[in-house]
């Protein structure tokens, strides 16, 4: 059985409108006009023990009103979700002791406190035996380098240490399913590759399931195998990164380099391929080709030019998920079935 089963989630938010003004101000009062906000629209998707996949979306999508609904912080307005048999917004202890959720953007730790009493505060909430909490700790601090930290107040910390922080005091009860929200958000490059690794980590020793999103597309390189993508609330793709790749990349990039002395130019390409120069140094030039005229490029080249080196590659992923929302959402529903699973 699946970790996580979702069937046609979805959730309506109501919010208040009124026209700026005292006068509106005032008829609001007596006549409240409401708005409703479609945030997810019906989603299904499952994920099995220890499978870490990445929630892509761009912003306003509806990741983080998903995440929040299996985590139990909101009451989804359609559909089911059953995470490690539990139905998440009935909030029963059995699950809530079981799961994490992480908000890069959020503080959970208390702010004027030392790192190590918040923690505390949790080892009590959670009731984790002292020799389980020590255990833990020593696990977390060394993997996560924390060291001096623990013992400062969180307001004296900088956003990446503030952020290994929040990691260690999510993991501290050991969750089996982990939700991740943009955990490594405005943490420059090092930072970001160690909260990444340590999530890796803590899925292969525990064999912790993981959702995570992250508009790094390094994050998502580095640890999904599998994406779920959403747009305007709705499923788009749910398979392997290397088939979204394949569905949505229109393009492949073909580098070739040249014999020393010997240069292309732009006329004699256009008249070889049919493409968009990306990049030229006085021995190479790469070139942008469309998917279906990559073979035949390829074969141009290298019987034109004194090619002495030649590769084709997938564009950047970050220009492949461009593409992705840049597909209307409205998809037939057999688009979103789950690929290469
Ligand atoms: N509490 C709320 N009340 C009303 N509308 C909301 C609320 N929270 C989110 N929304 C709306 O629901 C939609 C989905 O928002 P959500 O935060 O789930 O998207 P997201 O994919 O996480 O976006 P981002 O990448 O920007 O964090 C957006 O249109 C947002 O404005």
């Amino acid at each position: 059985m699946a970790d996580i089963e979702v069937q046609d989630l979805g959730k309506t938010y109501v919010v208040p409108e009124r026209d700026g003004g005292v006068r509106a101000a005032l008829t609001s009062l007596v006549r409240r006009r409401t708005r409703q906000v479609r945030a997810v629209a019906g989603v299904s998707f499952a994920v099995d023990r220890g499978e870490v996949v990445g929630f892509l979306g761009p912003n306003g999508a509806g990741k983080t009103t998903t995440l929040k609904m299996l985590a139990g912080l909101l009451h989804p307005t359609t559909g089911t979700a059953a995470v490690l048999g539990h139905t998440p917004w009935l909030r029963d202890r059995g699950y809530l002791g079981r799961m994490a959720l992480v908000m890069g953007n959020r503080n959970q730790l208390q702010w004027d406190i030392p790192v190590l009493d918040s923690y505390r505060l949790y080892q009590a909430i959670f009731r984790i035996a002292p020799a389980d909490f020590s255990r833990r700790l020593a696990e977390l601090t060394e993997l996560l380098e924390l060291g001096d930290l623990l013992r400062k107040p969180v307001r004296n910390l900088s956003l990446g240490e503030r952020m290994k922080c929040e990691i260690a005091g999510s993991l501290l009860h050991y969750p089996a399913v982990l939700f991740l929200d943009e955990p490594t958000i405005g943490l420059d490059v090092a930072m970001q590759r160690r909260i990444r690794s340590f999530i890796a980590e803590y899925n292969q020793r525990t064999g912790a399931c993981v959702m995570l999103t992250s508009h790094y597309m390094a994050d998502v390189e580095a640890l999904c195998r599998r994406v779920v993508v959403i747009h305007r609330g709705s499923l788009l793709f749910d398979g392997e990164l290397s088939a979204l790749v394949d569905r949505f990349a229109a393009h492949k990039v073909i580098t070739v380099a040249l014999e020393e002395g010997s240069t292309i130019g732009d006329a004699q390409l256009a008249a070889l391929v049919e493409g968009t120069v990306t990049g030229r140094t006085p021995t190479s030039v790469t070139v942008q080709v469309p998917r279906a005229h990559t073979p035949t490029a390829a074969g141009r080249l290298l019987a034109a030019l004194p090619v002495v080196d030649l590769t084709i590659e997938d564009p950047p992923i970050e220009g492949v998920i461009e593409e992705v929302f840049a597909t209307p959402a409205e998809e037939p529903a057999e688009e979103a079935g789950r690929d290469g699973r």
